[in-house]
């Protein structure tokens, strides 16, 4: 596997090489004018000093398998370290989907234990909304979470309700595959290293997402390990960006954002807090339209077709019909 050095701050990675093109994108003070107008204007950005988790900073196994209580945790697992999410809604619809990864519920306290033996194969990664059966202890360090400041930007960039806050606790070397998400998120990292590829919503041409109806909707089909530029000419086309989010960080990732990300090995297991939020509702349409705003439009009028036709296997000629040699 090719290499690549990279330092991110102040810190020397060393690095996966992809057949794209990256930059990486800024790092900067939370309170930094220039963070502030990134964020307004839906651009990532790694802010510092937030301390947005700051009362959770000394979350390690040992503190959470105390205080998280006797709860179930939902823990996925793969035999590839890639954890390419599905819809278990859609598996109706698509009998002969195979899910690439499976789920167990468990108590923290197993989770952990699976962890220490370290002479598992499969590759775990635990993904649970924070809820009410924690422990006291962390219902203080959650409710000591520097709300002031999220709330502010809730409102400051008119985003929707706060959705969820996702407890993440990967073995290192797990990946998320690339796919994008319809929530604003700010990403809080409190243990270990991320390693996040980015690619704005207008890449949605070279990274070829599953059909909405789907299990992987939302999700790339091209393997950036081994990418088919058979069936995916345009990825060749692809530029991103990168960051790598360390203890402290926060990374503000928009909404329709495409993004992979990697528990950067050697670093042990991380631990992350997600803040998603709905969108804003679209009081007024200005023009021209953002990148973000046509893939909502896509999604829509796929949405509309599938449920004219309501026939999936009809969707790909219907398409065709509707393009081919007119818009093409
Ligand atoms: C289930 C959420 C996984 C996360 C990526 C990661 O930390 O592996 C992500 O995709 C996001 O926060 O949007
Ligand atoms: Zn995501």
């Amino acid at each position: 596997m090719a290499t690549v050095e990279g330092v991110y701050g102040g810190k020397r990675f060393n690095l996966k090489k992809y057949t794209f093109p990256t930059q990486q994108i800024p790092r900067l003070h939370y309170r930094d004018p220039e963070a502030e107008r990134l964020i307004e204007s839906g651009q990532p950005v790694v802010l510092t000093d937030s301390e947005l988790v700051g009362s959770a900073y000394h979350w390690d196994l040992a503190y959470l398998c105390s205080n998280l209580g006797s709860g179930q945790y939902t823990v996925y697992s793969s035999e590839n370290k890639k954890f390419k999410y599905y819809d278990e809604k859609k598996l109706p619809q698509n009998k002969d989907f195979t899910p690439p990864t499976s789920h167990s519920d468990m108590t923290f306290q197993e989770f952990a234990s699976k962890l220490k033996k370290n002479n598992t194969s499969e590759c775990l990664y635990l993904q649970q909304p924070l809820n009410d059966s924690v422990g006291k202890r962390v219902v203080m360090d959650f409710t000591n979470f520097n709300w002031s400041w999220a709330n502010e930007q809730q409102r400051k960039n008119r985003w929707g309700p706060l959705t969820s806050n996702l407890l993440l606790v990967g073995m290192e070397g797990v990946i998320t595959p690339a796919h994008y998400d319809e929530q604003e998120n700010l990403f809080a990292q409190i243990q270990g290293y991320k390693r996040f590829l980015l690619f704005d919503p207008s890449q949605f041409e070279c990274l070829y997402p599953y059909p909405i109806y789907h299990p992987h909707d939302r999700q790339s089909q091209v393997d950036f390990d081994n990418p088919d530029l058979d069936k995916f000419p345009m990825f060749s086309k692809l530029k991103g960006y990168e960051a790598i989010v360390g203890p402290k960080d926060v990374l503000y990732l928009p909404m329709y954002w495409w993004h992979q990300v990697e528990s950067l090995p050697g670093y042990g297991e991380t631990i992350s807090i997600t803040f998603w939020y709905k969108a804003a509702p679209t009081m007024k349409v200005v023009y021209p339209l953002t990148a973000g705003q046509k893939v909502a439009i896509m999604r829509n009028i796929e949405k509309m077709i599938a449920e004219a036709l309501n026939d999936n296997t009809e969707m790909p000629t219907f398409m065709r019909t509707m393009v081919q040699g007119r818009y093409t």
